[in-house]
């Protein structure tokens, strides 16, 4: 045993139940260069397999001589801090994922992935003495001279016919070429092709380059065809062919240097007046912040109560003071108005963070963050991770969406890591919302977060007045329309005096589903538990779990007459029949159709802004963040849906998308109003949401979640098991249910816990893959997962289950 500097390395691509950070032993020549945070290549496995990793830590130590060493440094400097670093740990203990997964989720995408190096000349080469150099070298020297501009490295040893860098490398140190790295920048097209990921769940059998694409999609969510091809190291066809077997497709997106450039301000703001109620929010919060203390504040303010002055007040100050400033939104789309308004005030200090952005603009995005030049990033849940060194405050807007929490490994929450984050910076957290979460209601009664509230409009607006109507009475009454009396009446009067009005389309609620009339039978996915919806754009039937299509045909599977129908509204006939019956008026359809981009989804939201639009119908996405002051009319044309799901978190998510959406209404000088349409008019949820009553609300909420042992009451973990053969999935969840009792009588007697039977999930086979969970209610301390944890690794080291993947699931948005 001999003393040697150690490096701890978290490896890319290992599996959970032997993750750990590993040890190497840093070589003379890279003493220098490896520093924690820094990328690595190592030995890993058999043979000669390297991976990449990264450096956690560096210790000196006592070693057998045998540690294997580092083989090259690939950052000059640190990509993560010290924070970083320690927030990967925490990620690995709360989330049971890999380091390296956690890792990821801090570096941008395409970091990971293979960057091209170039090589160029540092100096003009007739200054060069070329006696001084080997044969070699002078070769290098004369082809860069040659070319006049920088050349890959794979193309530069192929044309000098080297085996590796080391050339390369050594006219490097005597300063004579620089190397490069950095991701290729698009110029702009006016439209450029891109690529994402289908639905689909299961994955058939894939060549290593389909492989290296999927995996780049999964990270990046999407990306240009150009950039995917170069970052997987693949042609187009490779693609292609994961396009015709429908694991991938194309889309359209409008291209911009910098995408906001056609709304950026120079940044100058102007001062924000706030209304006394809103001043002594804001006083209250900039005081919780100065205090150095951090913490977390609620900011609770009904719909059009102004929370964005507030919290844009605040960033002043704090971007006064020099310090980073956070922003999440729940999804860029819902919110394109806060957005622009981000680069309207505060121009280009501001950096954005979302996956509809290139690779190459997301590594930019991150490196302006990371080297000081913006101190405000603005993004969806992943803008949590943006490497400020000095945080000074994290504001979540819209705090109770499920968007912030990730539903893939690591299933992470971004409202618990910008805890961790703002713990360790000392940065204050805002929560704001007009429906916040129980659970963050309950911390913000019990005072451990303080409680800011703004509880009237700004200005003279008003809540809009609401009516519930029943559909049944329609009916009755001969109407089978989507529109009720009273609604189509004030939709009509609207169109008369030139006001805007808001329809929701509960998605859920407009599915449409097919069946034969003779039979009975309805037509379901033949790999899926569920059943298919007819797609009017493509005349298919459609699996909106696994991506099965089949075109519609009228024959039954089943009986095989003529006489398959469907049945139900889809977000298009509901247009078909708004325009039917208002010929005259101006319509725009919003949804997630894959067709619309973002930018084109902002380009018509300024049009109705202009008020080139009379109606918008849409589904969830309009019921949140619009501010329209011309819009005096919402409609909810079913509220019927959202409220008969079985999650515990299923009224909570009924009453915060009927108040959100009513919130849209009457917001400027004119007085607004709302009308509900519904089969189901006594439901309690839908009266307490119409009157936008959160605190009747929470009370009866509370007293359930209460009753029943629910968040905050307790914690929910869990535990899915999936796999091709549902006995042995089965059988999978029982050992681990009756492991758990084992474990947790012997070892964790003092863990309060209480285990549901396991069960099928709500869609029990998603693409012949079986699925079922065990849900355990507990208490979310550090002995709690290390009891998981124990369990997981116990369990995939079992091999009688090697066909079953399971993981953990801390407080899930949902538990079906
Ligand atoms: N202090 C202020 N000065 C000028 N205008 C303001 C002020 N406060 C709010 N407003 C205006 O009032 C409207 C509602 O404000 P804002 O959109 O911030 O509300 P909100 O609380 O975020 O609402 P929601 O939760 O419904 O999205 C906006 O048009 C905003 O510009
Ligand atoms: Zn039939
Ligand atoms: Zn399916």
């Amino acid at each position: 045993m001999s003393e040697f500097t150690v490096a701890k390395v978290a490896v890319e691509k290992t599996v959970y139940h032997f993750d750990k950070a590993f040890d190497y032993c840093v070589p003379e020549t890279l003493l220098a260069d490896a520093k924690p945070g820094c990328r690595v290549i190592v030995p890993f496995g058999g043979a000669n397999s390297k991976r990449q990793g990264i450096i956690l830590a560096i210790t000196e130590q006592k070693v057998a001589d045998c540690l294997k060493p580092i083989l090259a440094v690939l950052d000059k400097a640190p990509l993560l801090s010290n924070e970083g670093l320690q927030l990967v740990s925490w990620m690995k203990e709360h989330y049971f994922c890999t380091l390296f997964d956690a890792v990821k989720l801090l570096l941008p995408a395409g970091l990971n992935l293979k960057i091209r190096t170039e090589y160029s000349l540092a100096v003009n080469s007739d200054t060069l003495f070329m006696e001084d150099f080997s044969e070699s070298e002078k070769q290098v020297i004369r082809y860069l001279a040659h070319a006049r501009t920088s050349v890959d490295r794979d193309k530069l040893l192929s044309a000098m016919g080297f085996s590796d860098d080391s050339v390369l490398q050594k006219l490097c140190s005597a300063n004579v070429l620089v190397k490069s790295s950095g991701a290729v920048r698009r110029i702009g097209d006016a439209a450029q092709k891109m690529v994402r990921l289908t639905d689909l769940s299961y994955l058939p059998k894939l060549t290593k380059k389909q492989k290296n694409v999927y995996d780049l999609l999964c990270e990046a969510g999407s990306a240009s065809l150009k950039e995917l091809c170069y970052f997987a190291g693949v042609t187009p066809v490779v693609v292609n062919t994961l396009a015709t077997k429908g694991i991938v497709q194309y889309f359209e997106m409008e291209v911009y240097r910098n995408p906001y450039e056609h709304i950026s301000g120079n940044g100058d703001a102007e001062d924000i007046v706030l209304s006394s109620e809103q001043q002594k929010a804001f006083e209250n919060l900039y005081q919780q912040y100065r205090s150095g203390k951090g913490g977390v504040s609620l900011l609770y303010g009904v719909t059009g109560s102004g929370k964005t002055s507030v919290f844009m007040r605040l960033i002043d100050e704090v971007k006064g003071e020099g310090r980073g400033i956070i922003v999440m939104v729940p999804e860029i789309s819902l919110t394109p108005q806060t957005v622009a308004l981000f680069h309207q005030r505060y121009g280009r200090s501001v950096a954005v963070f979302h996956s509809g952005l290139s690779l190459g603009e997301r590594l930019d995005e991150w490196k302006r963050v990371k080297n000081g030049e913006a101190q405000i990033a603005v993004g969806t849940r992943s803008a949590v991770f943006a490497p400020f060194q000095d945080l000074g405050i994290i504001i979540v807007d819209e705090e109770q969406e499920y968007t912030y929490k990730s539903e893939s490994s690591p299933r992470y929450h971004a409202r618990e890591v910008a805890k961790f984050r703002c713990a360790y910076h000392k940065a204050l957290l805002v929560l704001s919302s007009a429906t916040p979460s129980i659970e963050s209601y309950y911390l913000a009664q019990n005072g451990r977060y303080s409680l800011n509230t703004l509880s009237t409009r700004f200005g003279c607006a008003e809540l809009p007045e609401v009516t519930v109507v029943d559909m049944n009475r329609e009916l009755e009454n001969g109407n089978d329309t989507i529109l009720s009396a009273e609604l189509f009446s004030a939709l009509n009067d609207n169109l008369k005096n030139g006001k805007q009005s808001i329809l929701l389309l509960n998605r859920r609620g407009f599915h449409t589903f097919v069946s034969c009339k003779k039979c009975g039978q309805v037509v379901t996915c033949p790999h899926c538990s569920i059943s298919l919806t007819y797609h009017s754009a493509n005349k298919r039937l459609m699996c909106h779990y696994c991506g099965y299509s089949i075109p519609f045909t009228k024959e039954c599977p089943q009986c095989h007459e003529n006489q398959v129908y469907y049945t139900g509204w889809g977000t298009q006939r509901a247009e078909q029949q708004l325009q039917e019956l208002l010929p005259d008026a101006r319509i725009l359809r919003l949804d997630t159709d894959s067709t619309m981009t973002r930018f084109a989804y902002e380009r018509k939201l300024r049009l109705f802004a202009q008020g080139e639009y009379d109606i918008i119908v849409g589904t969830q996405m309009v019921a949140k963040g619009l501010d329209f002051e011309n819009v005096t009319l919402v409609g909810v044309l079913s509220a019927d849906q959202t409220l008969y799901s079985d999650d515990f978190r299923s009224y909570e998510r009924a009453f915060d998308l009927i108040t959100q959406v009513v919130g849209r209404s009457g917001r400027g000088k004119f007085a607004g109003r709302a009308i509900i349409q519904t089969f189901t008019p006594e439901n309690s949820i839908l009266r307490l949401a119409a009157r936008q009553d959160y605190q009747e609300f929470y009370k009866g909420e509370i007293a359930i979640r209460k009753a029943m042992l629910y968040p905050p009451y307790s914690d929910i973990c869990v535990i899915g098991f999936v796999g091709n053969m549902q006995d042995q999935v089965h059988k999978a969840s029982k050992t681990f249910l009756s492991n758990l009792a084992f474990l947790a009588k012997s070892e964790y007697p003092e863990q309060p816990l209480r285990v549901l039977n396991p069960a099928p999930a709500l869609i029990g086979k998603v693409n012949n893959k079986y699925r079922y969970k065990l849900i355990i209610k507990c208490r979310n301390n550090a002995k709690l997962r290390e009891m998981i944890s124990r369990l997981l690794i116990q369990f995939s080291e079992n091999r009688e289950y090697k066909s079953v993947t399971v993981f953990a699931d801390m407080n899930p948005n949902s538990i079906l």
